[in-house]
C-alpha cells in the first residue's frame, strides 16, 4: 500500500494500475517505508505537516522550517543576510515587509570582474557626513553587479555588498540595502541601470540580472550594522571581525544542502524506478529479458548514488544542527565556533554539490536514450544541480577554505601536544590528535561491515593527507619558497586532504544518525547497509589513498570489494522501497520514467504526442520540405 500521497491518478486506464514489475518490488517489504519517511522528516507529525504544506520531499522540510513560506529563493537569501548582518532595529524594519512581499529582495555581491575574491569587489559605498548618506557607486564596468538572482526583472531592493569608505579609509566589504525599482510602477530608480544577464545553462526560471549604480544615495541606516557601525559624523565602529560580513554566505551554504541533496534523491528515484521497468538483454539465454537493475554494473552505477543521497540527508541535518547551535552565539559576537562552521559549510557545500552533480548525471546516463529525453526530467535536473557547484562559492575555492582550516588545526598539534590541546581542537578535526592506527585490523570481508573500522580508515587517510600537505609546504619553504608560493604549489594536495576530510565527516554523521535509531531495528538495518555501501564505495574509488602508506593491504582491498559487491545485492532488494521513502510526488519528479506507478512507456508515448512539435502545424513544411520535395521530383 503506497503512502497517501501516492494515490495514482484516475486518468487513463494505464495510469490506474501500478505496473506489476514495480508492484512486485514493493510487495516484499523488509521495513516500514512510512516509518523511514517519518525519520527523514524528523517525525510523523513533520511528515503530516510537510504533506499538508505541499513540500515535495523530505528534504524540503528543513528548508521550509528555515525559510517559512518563502522557499529557497533570493528573497530567502536577502532575508537570511538581513538576519545575520542587520541590527535588531533593521531586522524589525525590513523583515516584515519582506515576509509580506511588500518588497522583493536580492543578494547583490558578485560583480562582472569578481565573484570569488571578495577583497577585490569594486562597488563603493562612500559615507557623506553632510547628508548622513552613503553614495553607492559602480566606479568601473567590471564593478557592475552580475548574477544576482531575481535581479533581472523582479527585485525592488538589493542587499549590495560594497567596499565601505569612511573616516578617509577603505573599511572592507559591508552590506547596504539599496532600493532599485519603484514600488509604484517597478521602473528603475534614478542612478540605477538594471536588467537580465541573458540565457544560462539552466535555472531558466530565475532572472539573474545586472545592476550598475551611478552615485545612488541611501540613508546611513541602510548599512547593515550588526558587526560594524558608522556614526553620524562618519566615525567607523568595528564590532566584529574582518569576515563578519561573510556570515550570510556561511548560513546560505549550510541551508542549500537539503535542496542540493534533493536533486540527487530525485535522480535516484527516477533512475531506479526506470531500472525496474526497463527490460533489456538476457542474464541467461533461456530466461526472459532482465530488469536492468539486475545487472551488477547497473547496481554499481545507481546504488552508491542512493547511499550518497541518504548520507547527505543526515549530513545536512547534522550541519544544520551545528549552525543552529552556533548561530546565536555568533550573532552575539562570540566567534569561537565560526572558523569550524565556515570550514564545514565551505567544504561540505563543495562536496555535496560536486557529488550530487556527478551522481545526477550518472543516473541520467544509466537511463540510456530515454535519459537524454527531457520527458525523463533528468536533463533539467542535471543542469540545475550543476549550478550549485558554482553559486554560493566556487567549489575549488571552498575546498581550499576547508584545507586552510585543516592545516591550521594540524599546525596547532605540532606546537603543543597534551590533553588540553585534545580538548581544544574543534570536534570535527579531533582525529588529528587521536592515536593513529598504522594498519587496518580487518581480517575478513565481514570486518568491513563495522562503522568504526571504516570511519577510522577515513580518519587515517584525512590525517595523513593533511600532514602531507603541511610537510610539503614546509619542504618548499625550506627550499626558499615564500609562504604564498609554497601554499599555491601545495593546493593539489590540499584539495585531496579537504575531500578526504569531508568524506570522513559524512561517514561519521551517517553512523551517528544510525546510533539514534535503536528503536527502529528494521529501518536501522537497511540504513546501515547504505552507510556501509557509502563508506566502502568511497574506499574502493580512492584505494590509492588507503594503500599509499600500507594502511590497507591489497588483500584487504579485495576483502572490501567482496563486502561491497555483496552489499549491492542486498541493497538492490530494497531499492524501490528506499526511493519511495523520499516521498516525492509524481508532480515534483516531473518524469515519465520515474512515476510511482511505473507506467513508463505509456507516459512517454502520451507525453510525446502532447509535446508542442506534435500539436502545432509543421513550420518547416511549407517553407522548406515541400519546395525541396517538389524540386527533387521535378528532376526525376
Ligand atoms: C541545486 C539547486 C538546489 C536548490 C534550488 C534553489 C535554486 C534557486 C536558488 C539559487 C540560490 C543561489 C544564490 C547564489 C548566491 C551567491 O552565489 S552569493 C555570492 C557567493 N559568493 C561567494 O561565496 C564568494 C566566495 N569567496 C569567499 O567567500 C572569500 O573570498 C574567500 C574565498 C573565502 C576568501 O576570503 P578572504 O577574506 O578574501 O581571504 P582568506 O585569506 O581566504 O580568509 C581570511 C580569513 O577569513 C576566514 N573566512 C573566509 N571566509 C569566511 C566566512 N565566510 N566566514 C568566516 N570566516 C571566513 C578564513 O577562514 C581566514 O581565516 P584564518 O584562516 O583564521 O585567517
Ligand atoms: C546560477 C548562479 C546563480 C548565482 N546567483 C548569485 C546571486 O544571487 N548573488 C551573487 O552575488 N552571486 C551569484 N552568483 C555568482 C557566484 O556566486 C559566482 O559565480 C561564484 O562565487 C564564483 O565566482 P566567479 O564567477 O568569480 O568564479 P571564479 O572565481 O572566476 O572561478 C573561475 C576559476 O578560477 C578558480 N579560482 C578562483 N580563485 C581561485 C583561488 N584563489 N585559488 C584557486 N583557484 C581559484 C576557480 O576555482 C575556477 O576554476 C551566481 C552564479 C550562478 C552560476
Amino acid at each position: 500500500m503506497g503512502s497517501p500521497v501516492h494515490r495514482v491518478s484516475m486518468g487513463d486506464t494505464w495510469s490506474r494500475q501500478v505496473h506489476p514489475d514495480i508492484e512486485s518490488e514493493r510487495y516484499k517489504q523488509t521495513f516500514d517505508v512510512e516509518r523511514l519517511t517519518n525519520i527523514l522528516d524528523g517525525g510523523a507529525q513533520d511528515t503530516a505537516l510537510r504533506r499538508k504544506v505541499g513540500c515535495s520531499t523530505t528534504a524540503s522540510l528543513p528548508y521550509r522550517a528555515l525559510s517559512g513560506s518563502l522557499g529557497f529563493s533570493l528573497q530567502h537569501i536577502f532575508l537570511k543576510a538581513l538576519r545575520s548582518l542587520g541590527s535588531e532595529e533593521q531586522i524589525a524594519k525590513w523583515v516584515p515587509v519582506c515576509n509580506k512581499f511588500q518588497i522583493i529582495g536580492t543578494y547583490a555581491q558578485t560583480e562582472l570582474g569578481h565573484g570569488t575574491y571578495l577583497q577585490g569587489l569594486e562597488t563603493e559605498a562612500t559615507y557623506d557626513a553632510a547628508t548622513q548618506e552613503f553614495v553607492v557607486h559602480s566606479p568601473t564596468m567590471t564593478a557592475i553587479k552580475w548574477w544576482p538572482g531575481d535581479l533581472g526583472r523582479s527585485a525592488t531592493h538589493a542587499l549590495v555588498q560594497a567596499q565601505l569608505i569612511c573616516s578617509g579609509a577603505r573599511q572592507g566589504m559591508h552590506a547596504f540595502i539599496v532600493p532599485i525599482r519603484s514600488l509604484q510602477d517597478h521602473t528603475p530608480l534614478p542612478g540605477i541601470t538594471v536588467g537580465d544577464i541573458g540565457p544560462k545553462m539552466g535555472l531558466d526560471h530565475v532572472d539573474n540580472g545586472f545592476l550598475q549604480l551611478d552615485h545612488v544615495r541611501v540613508p546611513r541606516e541602510n548599512m547593515l550594522s550588526r558587526f560594524a557601525r558608522v556614526l553620524p559624523d562618519g566615525t567607523y565602529i568595528k564590532l566584529g571581525t574582518a569576515q563578519s560580513n561573510y556570515l550570510s554566505m556561511v548560513v546560505t551554504r549550510v541551508e542549500l544542502l537539503p535542496g542540493i541533496t534533493a536533486e540527487l534523491q530525485k535522480a535516484c528515484v527516477i533512475a531506479i524506478r526506470y531500472s525496474i521497468i526497463r527490460h533489456q538483454s538476457r542474464l541467461r539465454p533461456s530466461e526472459p529479458e532482465a530488469k536492468i537493475l539486475d545487472y551488477q554494473t547497473q547496481q554499481q552505477k545507481l546504488l552508491p548514488q542512493l547511499a550518497t543521497a541518504y548520507a547527505f540527508h543526515f549530513l545536512a541535518r547534522s550541519l544544520l544542527e551545528f549552525l543552529h547551535d552556533s548561530h546565536d552565539a555568533i550573532l552575539d559576537r562570540d566567534f569561537s565556533l565560526l572558523p569550524e562552521l565556515h570550514a564545514l559549510s565551505a567544504g561540505l557545500k563543495a562536496m555535496v554539490s560536486d557529488f550530487c552533480t556527478y551522481g545526477a548525471e550518472l543516473c541520467r546516463r544509466a537511463c540510456g536514450g530515454h535519459g537524454y529525453s527531457k520527458l525523463s526530467g533528468l536533463p533539467s535536473l542535471v543542469t540545475k544541480v550543476t549550478a550549485s557547484c558554482t553559486f554560493e562559492g566556487e567549489n575549488t575555492v571552498l575546498y581550499l577554505q576547508m584545507a586552510r582550516f585543516l592545516v591550521k588545526s594540524y599546525q596547532r598539534t605540532q606546537v603543543s601536544l597534551g590533553p588540553t590541546l585534545q580538548r581544544s581542537l574543534p570536534q570535527s578535526v579531533a582525529y588529528l590528535t587521536a592515536p593513529d592506527l598504522a594498519r587496518c585490523p580487518a581480517q575478513r570481508a565481514a570486518d568491513f561491515f563495522h562503522p568504526e573500522l571504516y570511519t577510522t580508515a577515513w580518519a587515517h587517510v584525512a590525517a595523513r593527507l593533511t600532514k602531507d600537505s603541511v610537510h610539503h609546504i614546509q619542504t618548499l619553504m625550506r627550499s626558499g619558497a615564500d609562504e604564498h608560493e609554497a601554499w599555491n604549489r601545495t593546493t593539489v594536495i590540499h584539495l585531496q586532504a579537504a575531500k578526504a576530510h569531508c568524506y570522513y565527516v559524512t561517514v561519521k554523521s551517517f553512523t551517528e544518525a544510525l546510533e539514534k535509531l535503536e528503536s527502529e531495528p528494521a529501518v536501522r538495518q537497511v540504513l546501515r547497509r547504505l552507510c556501509d555501501l557509502y563508506a566502502l564505495h568511497g574506499i574502493l574509488t580512492n584505494t590509492g589513498d588507503f594503500l599509499h602508506d600500507g594502511f590497507l593491504s591489497g588483500a584487504q582491498v579485495d576483502m572490501a570489494r567482496t563486502a561491497y559487491l555483496d552489499l549491492l545485492l542486498l541493497v538492490r532488494k530494497d531499492a524501490i522501497l528506499l526511493t519511495d521513502a523520499f516521498d516525492f510526488t509524481d508532480q515534483c519528479l516531473n518524469s515519465a520514467l520515474g512515476c510511482y506507478d511505473g507506467n513508463v512507456y505509456e507516459r512517454l508515448f502520451d507525453w510525446a504526442q502532447k509535446s508542442p512539435s506534435n500539436t502545432q502545424e509543421n513550420p518547416a513544411y511549407e517553407k522548406y520540405i515541400r519546395p525541396l520535395l517538389q524540386s527533387c521530383r521535378s528532376k526525376l
